[in-house]
């Protein structure tokens, strides 16, 4: 591979993490000289607008759209993503060349040692449509407080004491060195974000020599089960803001795969799983959930 590539990233300082993580990752399986890979920072429409709802951005790519121009004006080689903020349909031109081997799914609460142990009313900080929808299920009384920014920006407004608690992905927390804050919320009390937890590459679906050369850093496993999470919510219609939990495991006997479907308020309007032998199997159940769903629901999706 000609050097030096351009990695392309976004700004945050868990997205810079991230990316130190994907070009080493390559150097050590590459045997390159550490200047081989160039970091690109991209700020995207997500990092611009830190002080409204991502649904006020408009449509789907707050976190990919920049990076995805950087990608086909050839300004850079390949890009990295956090998988959950990756619209679940992407552009033919742009294929994932690899996902790394996945970190821990879990939330993690900061401020109480478990969701049971909030006091009552208490108010926690998320903008998440999941998380506020699994929090309001579990316990209507707690007060949901929008709460957008990245990791550094969420702790700082809880330290301020703009809510009493927040919930934040253990995988960006580890990232980031904060492997002791918070406490793993258990995924029988909350299922996480489809494809939370994995870091994927992406690059030209024509540069066929590189993309087989970041695959080389895919965690095969991986990459199965963010298929078919990712193939649940694309059948679904769904995206990173959709009140929907999914997690997919590898077995010994095919991919254990299960998902919710929650409405704002928090009401669980779906839930199921499924052992599939390949990962697009996965849109079965989306059907499946998607049948069981009040009309209601169906007119969340466009499944
Ligand atoms: N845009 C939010 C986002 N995207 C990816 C992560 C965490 C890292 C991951 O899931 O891989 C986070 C932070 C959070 O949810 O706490």
């Amino acid at each position: 591979m000609q050097t030096p590539l351009r990695l392309g990233t976004r700004g945050s300082p868990l997205a810079l993490a991230q990316a130190g993580m994907v070009a080493r990752v390559l150097e050590q399986t590459h045997g390159l000289a550490p200047d081989a890979i160039t970091i690109v920072p991209i700020r995207t429409g997500g990092d611009k607008v830190q002080d409204r709802p991502l649904a006020e951005l408009g449509g789907k790519g707050v976190w990919t759209k920049e990076l995805d121009r950087a990608l086909l004006a050839g300004d850079i080689d390949f890009a990295v993503h956090s998988m959950k903020d990756v619209e679940s349909v992407r552009p033919a031109s742009i294929v994932i060349a690899a996902i790394l081997p996945r970190a821990d799914v879990r939330d993690r609460l900061i401020g109480a040692a478990a969701i049971d142990d909030l006091p009552r009313g208490a108010r926690v900080g998320t903008s998440s449509p999941r998380r506020a929808a699994q929090l309001r299920r579990l316990r209507p009384d707690l007060e949901i407080v929008p709460f957008r920014g990245n990791v550094d920006t969420r702790l700082a407004r809880l330290e301020r004491g703009e809510a009493d608690a927040t919930l934040l992905a253990a995988a960006g927390l580890d990232r980031l060195g904060r492997d002791s804050v918070g406490s793993a919320v258990p995924i029988g009390t909350m299922l996480p974000a489809a494809a939370q937890a994995a870091i994927g590459i992406e690059a030209r679906a024509r540069d066929a020599d590189l993309l087989a050369w970041l695959a080389a850093v895919g965690d095969r496993e991986t990459e199965r089960c963010i298929q078919a999470e990712r193939t649940l919510l694309a059948k679904l219609g769904g995206d990173c803001r959709s009140p929907v939990a999914a997690l997919a495991t590898q077995g010994k006997t095919g991919i254990h795969l299960r998902a919710e479907i929650f409405s704002p308020d928090g009401a669980l309007h779906a839930q199921g799983e499924a052992l599939l032998n390949e990962p697009n199997e996965a849109a079965r159940l989306a059907q499946r959930l998607f049948e069981a769903a009040p009309a209601a629901l169906r007119a969340q999706f466009s499944g």
